[in-house]
């Protein structure tokens, strides 16, 4: 393990200094996309004005065969569209494929300027990271980069998550993990078949109704589905909460149903996680919806914050306490909120009308 006093140090001779903090930039969605599939990579310049992140996707999805081809059209994409504020990540193939070393070694010196975060999928430890941060110092020092590129771990083995907290302290460069529920479940020997969401079969079932004498009865016996990906969403945002990097859930594969995608990704915002991958365009407006805090939960946030003065002590408002702890919470809604409507104006405008009616009350 490196030293405390070494951990800011660039890997390489020539290298850019490391971030201190992870900037903290609106992801709601990181969009994918295949660059080496025509059709999508055409749609890139009018996505990239709706979106947060798009990533040129390059493992898993992509066909053996069209690695390459998925690899070059990244390339031309990046040069080719004028992004603007939307960022520009990618997912390398895995580590232990053919492909991950070429994907960096192509990836840095060609588009590495335009390379926000590079996500590096199946992480099983620290080791991990460690070795695509010194590749990616000595790659961005050979190129003359000035930014750091920085890195976004998948969660998705059971080796990965019962290391996800050296997995998200593991370098500077460490953006942020997203939860991989596909091949986390082939890995688990879970037996589901989907990408992310719930399962019917995993339920709690009602005791049984007791009969005159208080034995059980025969009535119905309500069942209540519960979530399979609670307790590792949760300590994925405990150990990204605990190392300042961000928590995302990941994607959903049932793109035909639109509720139960805006379901997942609800319990997601409101455990922590700043966003969700958008894998068809229909999943971007849900993402953008449910990762942006709604315009009463905004007004009434800073109505607490401008009631709570320094932010200590306590205070009633519409009849419940608020103190410190409060504040704090308020402070993260509002905050991310100013983030939000500093890139999209119409949220911006449903913030500010939302709070002049808290106001005028
Ligand atoms: C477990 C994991 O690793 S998840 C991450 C890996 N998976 C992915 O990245 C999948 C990305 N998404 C996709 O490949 C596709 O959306 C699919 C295969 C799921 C569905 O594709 P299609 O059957 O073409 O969907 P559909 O017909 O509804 O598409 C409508 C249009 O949107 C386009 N489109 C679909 N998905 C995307 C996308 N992610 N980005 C941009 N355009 C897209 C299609 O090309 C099509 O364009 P057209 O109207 O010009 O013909
Ligand atoms: C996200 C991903 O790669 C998975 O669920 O396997
Ligand atoms: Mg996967």
């Amino acid at each position: 393990m490196r030293s405390a006093k070494d951990f800011f140090r660039p890997l390489a001779v020539g290298a850019p200094a490391p971030v201190r903090e992870v900037p903290f930039r609106p992801s709601r969605m990181i969009h994918f996309f295949d660059p080496g599939n025509e059709k999508m990579a055409a749609k890139v310049p009018s996505l990239a004005p709706q979106v947060d992140v798009l990533l040129g996707n390059l493992e898993d999805a992509v066909p053996a065969d069209r690695k390459e081809a998925a690899r070059a059209g990244l390339v031309k994409t990046a040069r080719d569209v004028d992004f603007g504020d939307t960022q520009l990540w990618t997912r390398i193939n895995s580590l232990d494929s053919p492909w991950a070393l070429d994907d960096l070694l192509t990836l840095v010196p060609e588009i590495g300027g335009k390379l926000d975060v590079v996500m590096v999928p199946k992480v099983e430890g620290a080791q991990d990271i460690h070795y695509v941060d010194r590749l990616l110092a000595q790659l961005e020092a050979k190129a003359g980069l000035t930014r750091p590129i920085l890195v976004h771990a998948i969660l998705e083995t059971a080796a990965g998550v019962a290391a996800v907290e050296e997995i998200a302290g593991a370098s500077p460069r460490m953006q942020g993990i997203s939860l991989g529920p596909a091949d986390l479940a082939a890995s688990r020997r879970m037996k589901t078949t989907r990408v992310g969401g719930g399962h019917p079969d995993y339920l709690v079932r009602a005791d049984p109704p007791a009969s005159g004498g208080g034995a059980a009865g025969d009535g119905p016996r309500p069942t209540f589905q519960q979530d399979l990906w609670h307790y590792t969403i949760a300590r994925m945002v405990d150990a990204c909460a605990a190392h300042g990097i961000l928590p995302y859930y990941g994607p959903f594969g049932d793109i035909q149903d639109t509720t139960a995608c805006e379901d997942q990704f609800r319990n997601a915002f409101l455990l922590g996680c700043v966003g969700a991958w958008s894998l068809h365009p229909v999943q971007i407006g849900i993402a953008k919806r449910v990762f942006s805090p709604s315009p009463q939960d905004v007004a009434w946030a800073r109505r607490v914050i401008a009631a709570m003065g320094d932010g200590t002590g306590a205070v009633m408002i519409d009849g419940k306490m608020q103190d410190d702890a409060t504040y704090k919470q308020c402070l993260v809604v509002a905050d991310l909120a100013d983030a939000l409507a500093a890139r999209d104006p119409e949220l911006a405008a449903a913030y500010a009308a939302a709070t002049a009616g808290e106001e005028a009350r």
